[in-house]
């Protein structure tokens, strides 16, 4: 059999939501007064856009073999990510086979890792990564779950995350994860307040609905120590990404230190099979949560959830759509799924990279069949009304 070459990668920038999902308009729940390392300065607390955290925008591959085969996927790394897949990365793609994945993202690894091993480059490698998956599956006209070695289950799970679990109840989720409105430097008087929203929050769902709280890496040791065990009084789930990703040792003396039977979480903004063996090996978290358009793509995922598997941890990833459908659902240490309600009141669910995707797979009353992935590559194309530019060519 003939396999394909790859003829031409472009990468192109877009705005407003897709693969930057805090690239929101005013009054969405997502950036309404949200914990951050930066609310230790006034003047960024009620935004985080305000510190800059949509500055990037949405990059989006695209490559196309020589028999017309397209592919593509999208990340979060705006211009700066364009550039390294126009000027370095595209080396190591064009006039490959279209099969040739692993030793694509061992090049482009290991070509940038005097700069890169994480970040931006990361991001930019997996969204390279991820339009080869896409490539390959479309070529084969196989789903990339196909690819993997197929389903261990027959539908997808979810909790949802945002300002209204009582509503992600209502719409049949399995828990809600809120995000931490108020972080250290807002004193008892902010602890308080997160205590009070989760206490009501447990009132209008009930006992036995999922709670958890998203810090978004805002807090010390010793206020993650202390809202663990408060908010243990109202059965919170588990406490996510409440230390710097640099903090490993924080970490793990915070999972020593909370109630039994709460969980850690972490690992949205780690990347790569070495980051997660510091956590893992660390023990620094029950569930590593890899972001799969940012850890290094569904290449990097395979070896991130077999290292998970074996130090008996779940590998549940942060967001990712489409991207985490295909790979959670063939795996048994990937157990449910998360999705970001990107409707600005967490009312209603859209898709997770609501615009920038046609045909994306949307969870009803929380779950979604196995049969929504069963099209080519990741099953979804570029919505034509969202408009792409192209900063840079090779
Ligand atoms: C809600 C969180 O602050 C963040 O925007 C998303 C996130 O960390 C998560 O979904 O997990
Ligand atoms: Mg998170």
């Amino acid at each position: 059999m003939s396999v394909p070459k790859i003829k031409h990668i472009r990468a192109s920038v877009v705005r407003g939501g897709g693969g930057d999902y805090h690239d929101v308009e005013d009054g969405h729940w997502i950036d309404d007064h949200i914990a951050t390392p930066m609310a230790r300065y006034p003047e960024y607390r009620q935004s985080r856009r305000s510190f800059g955290i949509n500055v990037l925008g949405t990059l989006v591959v695209e490559v196309e073999a020589d028999d017309g085969t397209k592919g593509f996927a999208i990340t979060t790394a705006g211009e700066i990510g364009a550039f390294i897949v126009e000027k370095h990365l595209a080396r190591f793609i064009e006039g490959r086979p279209v099969t040739d994945i692993e030793r694509a993202w061992d090049q482009m690894y290991f070509s940038t890792q005097y700069y890169g091993r994480r970040g931006i480059v990361v991001n930019a490698i997996s969204a390279v990564d991820l339009a080869l998956w896409d490539l390959l599956g479309k070529w084969r006209e196989e789903p990339v779950h196909a690819l993997l070695g197929g389903p261990v289950r027959d539908e997808l799970v979810f909790y949802a995350t945002g300002a209204r679990p009582d509503l992600a109840k209502q719409l049949g989720f399995i828990g809600g994860k809120l995000p931490l409105q108020h972080g250290p430097a807002e004193g008892e008087e902010g602890l308080k307040q997160n205590l009070a929203k989760l206490e009501d929050m447990r009132n209008r769902v009930g006992d036995d609905f999922w709670l958890m709280y998203d810090c978004w890496m805002s807090l010390d040791l010793n206020y993650a120590t202390r809202l663990a065990h408060k908010a243990h009084e109202f059965g919170l789930k588990w406490i996510e990404e409440c230390l710097s990703p640099d903090d490993y040792w924080g970490y793990a003396e915070l999972r020593r230190n909370i109630p039994r039977g709460m969980l850690v979480t972490t690992g949205e903004h780690e990347a790569t099979r070495w980051g997660f063996r510091m956590l893992l090996e660390m023990g620094c978290c029950d569930i590593i949560q890899p972001d799969v358009n940012w850890c290094g793509g569904i290449t990097e995922l395979i070896k991130i959830s077999a290292l998970a598997d074996a130090h008996g941890a779940l590998m549940v990833p942060h967001g990712s759509g489409p991207y985490s459908y295909h790979f959670c659902c063939t795996r048994h240490n990937s157990p449910f799924n998360e999705i970001i309600m990107s409707a600005p009141k967490a009312d209603r669910v859209l898709p997770a990279f609501h615009p920038l995707l046609v045909n994306e797979p949307v969870p009803e009353n929380g779950r979604l069949k196995l049969s929504a992935l069963d099209k080519p590559g990741f099953g979804v194309e570029l919505n034509p009304a969202c408009t792409l530019h192209r900063p840079y060519t090779h």
